[in-house]
């Protein structure tokens, strides 16, 4: 007869877990502090000199040689959404790919044994869709099973995550691929006097790309890793939260607004989200857990510190993410989680979330929606 501790590693070794996480970035990268110059200078903007001083302020970084191509690109509201379009249709789900590639390479396991597969993106639309694209790209088999996510906007890394947690646990033997895949051709505006959100976006967004694979049950016989179990995953809406953020697909690209309140609403919120995650399973000291934060910004990263009274050591994998890679919506969080475990093998902690074994996971992103999502971390000797 099972005992309940059986039962209880049973339910365990149902839980979807992550077998391989890989990351990428396009090959053109500027070190923040050229970035203004490079951005005034392409866009035709150097007389805003005032505009320019503050951009500087913010900015901690792109390259794009289609601007030169494209001057309907570095001016204000000109209609250029058939030359984005254009661009992000064949360029994200090839970026997309590099990293499915990479992941799939670190998983170990035949091409052919993937299910389904996951897309994300906010950077274009197209149909057939961009999962369509990355599958015949990368080779999958035509019986996969696929999930198109468009426009989520920052938190569709958790999203998708949470997604791959019911494919994965309701399909016996499934392997989901997750791609999120980020590029700013659509949100890329030149400087406004009268929509400073522009400055905002254009000091912090940035394009990459990650891949996942999911699934429950590894198989350690074929040396499959296991990372981190999905233990639970909830998204909740934000009451009275819906103009914070906003991306409106134009003729001009993305329009977008940020709110100088976006920041105050997560923090104001993730206590609530904390507590409802983890009050089923008993845990109340948030110290004792690892954090995966969507880097989308200093301010954001400073209020969920301070509102859960964290040490500076927690959102270390967040703010390194946040300063070497800026935040790529989607990927970011991912990017996180792949920080935190690389940084958690070389410094020899006992597991791959800083030495903890329980951890949370946050997107957040319009609506304002928050992903939250609780993980336990498999102990460093598993990694590959
Ligand atoms: C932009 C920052 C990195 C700048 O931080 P700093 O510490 O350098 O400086 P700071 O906060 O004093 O701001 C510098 C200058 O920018 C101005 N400023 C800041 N935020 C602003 C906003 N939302 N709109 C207009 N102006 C703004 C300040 O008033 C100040 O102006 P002055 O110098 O004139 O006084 C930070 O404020 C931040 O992290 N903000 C949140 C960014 C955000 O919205 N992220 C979510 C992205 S969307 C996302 O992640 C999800 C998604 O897209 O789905």
């Amino acid at each position: 007869m099972a005992t309940e501790n059986n039962l209880e590693a049973c339910a365990v070794e149902k839980l979807a877990t992550i077998l391989a996480i890989d990351t990428i970035n396009p090959p053109n990268c500027f070190y923040q502090i050229d970035y203004p110059d490079f951005y005034f200078r392409v866009t035709k903007s150097e007389h805003m000199t005032q505009l320019k001083d503050k951009f500087r302020r913010i900015c901690k970084y792109h390259s794009f040689a289609m601007l030169k191509e494209n001057p309907c690109l570095t001016i204000y509201k000109a209609p250029s959404f058939d030359v984005r379009q254009d661009n992000l249709v064949k360029e994200v789900p090839k970026l997309g790919m590099e990293a499915a590639l990479k992941a799939i390479k670190e998983w170990g396991q035949p091409i052919s044994k993937i299910t389904h597969l996951i897309f994300c993106t906010s950077s274009g639309i197209d149909m057939p869709s961009a999962d369509h694209k990355l599958a015949k790209l990368i080779g999958l088999k035509p019986s996969v099973q696929r999930f198109m996510i468009y426009n989520h906007g920052c938190f569709t890394g958790a999203t998708a995550l949470r997604l791959s947690k019911d494919l994965a646990e309701n399909n016996i033997g499934a392997r989901v691929l997750i791609v999120c895949s980020e590029n700013m051709v659509m949100s890329f505006q030149p400087p406004s006097e009268t929509h400073i959100d522009i400055l905002i976006g254009s000091a912090i967004f940035f394009d990459g790309a990650t891949a996942l694979i999911v699934g429950a049950n590894p198989i350690v016989s074929i040396n499959e890793c296991p990372l981190f179990q999905i233990v639970s995953a909830v998204q909740t809406t934000i009451l009275e939260s819906d103009d914070l953020l906003i991306g409106k697909i134009r003729e001009m690209g993305m329009e977008y607004y940020l709110s100088r309140n976006l920041p105050k609403y997560v923090s104001n919120n993730i206590k609530q989200c904390m507590v409802e995650a983890f009050t089923p399973f008993g845990i109340n000291k948030w110290e004792n857990l690892f954090y995966v934060v969507h880097p989308g910004g200093v301010a954001i990263l400073n209020g969920v510190e301070e509102k859960l009274g964290l040490n500076k050591e927690k959102l270390r994998a967040c703010r390194h993410v946040l300063s070497e890679y800026g935040n790529m919506r989607g990927p970011s969080v991912i990017f996180v989680l792949d920080e935190m475990r690389k940084m958690s093998v070389l410094e020899g902690k006992a597991t791959m979330g800083e030495g903890f074994e329980w951890g949370v996971l946050f997107g957040f992103g319009p609506g304002l929606t928050v992903e939250t999502l609780v993980l336990r971390s498999f102990v460093t000797n598993s990694a590959p």
